[in-house]
């Protein structure tokens, strides 16, 4: 994505596989940190050949690499005591020196610390990625003003500093302007409305609120607070390296924890302000089939209001976990310059969604430690959401109290598209899906209802599209369908997932099945009871 084409000679007959094997030769990144982008069309199936996605002579493949995100800094001063700390490879050097005034490293006045690199200072803003490539022996000065000096240096993959006599000083400045901000110009206090004169309008945080009526848990209330106190102390956001689009990790007040990751509309894949490059639609139509750019936002915050708790419908406090445990994610509106402006720095919406603590996604480790239900439960909200990017990097692995592995499912832009086309499901050829589910899951499932849901959505202020209420609905009636008969996770799955890109899958012949049944112009009651006659039948077929 760095902009260079470099030719290469494929065959028809490969492999998305073996293409991504062939770069991994000859550039050296792994194949599972490689996205294949053609057409506007992600290169998703690795079993799929080239010739499948219609890759021709001459057509540019777009390559987006993940790169690891962790630095580690290895701390040393003057005294002798050595420790480590891990920065984003995204982290500023503002975020270097919050550290490094955390206490024990005695830099307490973070205004008096100044990083230099070749002899010339580095502003708060610089990221520690665009330090350290291309220099892998580069030596960088961090100095406080009146006495100290530190230096790093690079010791193999890390690199190291080493602190100087600092003179520890612990008079914190109180910062009263950015206090007074805090009070007078939190966003959420001023829903849609103009704020007072005289707020801080450089950096603004608030949720997108169409319909007055309806209620925003008292969760995502507390997570834009908060955030928005993370931005106000400086706290710039900090890209991803991983993703097709923009994803920001937020930050706290204290500069020290992820809160939630932002995801703008202008900044998803194929969308006008997107930072990995990738090129505009042409036709609206996102990375996935069935799915609109800009659109994605809305998808992420329809998956966490259709993910209801076990004992029914979520309450006003939100806390309550969603059945599938899709973190509290809402729509909101920011201004901050560190998004991707190309031209003049604008407010963003987007998605903004609670960060989960993580030791990784579900591609990083085998599926045998994962629990049958956690499993189950990702499946479940799959099947109904019609999910069109569910790999296994979508899914983060967590641990919940008692040290249980818990699945944390992220990402879910590409859920409710028009069309079955492109529903994958990494969790299908695990061995968990293919037991069945339990009583517990089979009541859930039971107690489901698309049309409530639909409404639910409406009165969030997403009146969603008919092509994607269809699919919702067709989904959500495979899955109950599905469980009378007592099917497995993975025979619904296989019902609705494509065995490779030119076959369709048994949902889309129903789907065809009932278009064909139908008069033109039908309503939808009229064409949904064709579906669910047809499907009894395919399914009567399976069992
Ligand atoms: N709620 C979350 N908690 C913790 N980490 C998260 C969360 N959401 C996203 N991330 C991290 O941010 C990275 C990028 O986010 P995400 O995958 O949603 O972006 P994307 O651009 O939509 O990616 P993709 O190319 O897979 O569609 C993820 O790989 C994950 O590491």
């Amino acid at each position: 994505m760095s902009g260079s084409v470099v030719p290469m000679r494929v065959l028809e007959s490969d492999s998305i596989e073996s293409v991504k094997l062939r770069i991994q030769s000859y550039k050296g990144f792994v194949v599972r940190n490689q996205k294949l982008v053609c057409g506007g069309r992600e290169l998703s199936r690795s079993n799929s050949l080239v010739k499948d996605y219609g890759v021709g002579d001459g057509n540019v493949v777009h390559l987006v690499v993940r790169v690891a995100d962790i630095q580690v800094i290895n701390v040393k001063t003057s005294c002798g005591k050595e420790f480590t700390f891990h920065v984003e490879k995204n982290h500023d050097v503002g975020y270097v020196k919050r550290q490094l005034a955390k206490g024990k490293k005695g830099l307490v006045d973070i205004d008096e610390q100044e990083v230099l690199f070749k002899g010339q200072q580095l502003e708060d803003w610089r990221l520690i990625n665009d330090i350290c490539k291309n220099n892998s022996d580069a030596v960088i000065h961090l100095s406080v003003r009146k006495s100290a000096k530190i230096r790093a240096k690079p010791v193999e993959k890390n690199f190291e500093l080493s602190i100087v006599a600092p003179q520890a000083n612990d008079s914190k400045k109180d910062d009263v302007a950015d206090r007074q901000l805090r009070n007078e110009g939190h966003g959420i206090e001023y829903y849609g409305v103009v704020p007072k004169e005289g707020l801080n309008r450089s950096i603004w945080l608030e949720p997108v609120i169409v319909n007055p009526k309806a209620t925003i848990p008292s969760v995502v209330l507390d997570l834009i607070n908060s955030t928005y106190d993370g931005l106000l102390k400086g706290n710039n956001p900090i890209r991803s390296s991983e993703g097709t689009g923009g994803a920001y990790f937020m930050m706290d007040a204290s500069g020290g924890k992820y809160l939630s990751v932002f995801k703008p509309m202008d900044e998803e894949p194929k969308a006008v302000n997107n930072p990995r490059g990738l090129p505009l639609s042409e036709d609206g139509e996102g990375l996935k089939k069935g799915t609109t750019v800009g659109e994605g936002a809305l998808r992420e915050v329809a998956a966490y209001l259709l993910d209801h708790p076990k004992g029914g419908r979520r309450s006003i406090s939100g806390e309550d976990m969603g059945f599938s445990g899709v973190p509290p994610t809402f729509l909101a509106r920011c201004l901050h310059k560190g998004f991707n402006h190309p031209d003049s720095v604008k407010e963003k919406i987007g998605s903004l969604q609670m960060f989960v603590e993580n030791d990784g996604s579900c591609e990083d480790m085998g599926p045998g430690a994962f629990p049958v239900d956690e499993v189950h439960k990702i499946s479940v909200l799959d099947i109904r959401m019609a999910n069109a990017d569910r790999h296994s990097g979508n899914i983060l692995v967590s641990k919940g109290k008692d040290g249980n592995v818990v699945l944390i499912p992220i990402d879910h832009g590409y859920c409710l598209p028009t069309s079955f086309e492109d529903c994958t499901f990494d969790w299908l050829y695990w061995p968990q899906a293919r037991k069945p589910f339990n009583p517990e899951t089979v009541s859930y499932i039971k107690s489901l209802d698309a049309e409530e849901d639909i409404a639910l959505l409406n009165f969030y202020g997403w009146n969603l599209p008919l092509e994607c209420a269809r699919t919702f609905r067709i989904s959500t009636m495979l899955l109950k369908k599905g469980v009378e008969k007592g099917f497995t996770p993975f025979i619904i799955g296989n019902i609705m997932c494509r065995e490779n890109i030119n076959k369709k899958s048994v949902i889309e012949e129903i789907v065809e099945e009932a278009e064909d049944l139908v008069l033109p112009g039908c309503s939808e009651a009229a064409f949904m009871e064709a579906v669910s006659q047809v499907m009894d039948r395919r399914l009567d077929l399976i069992a």
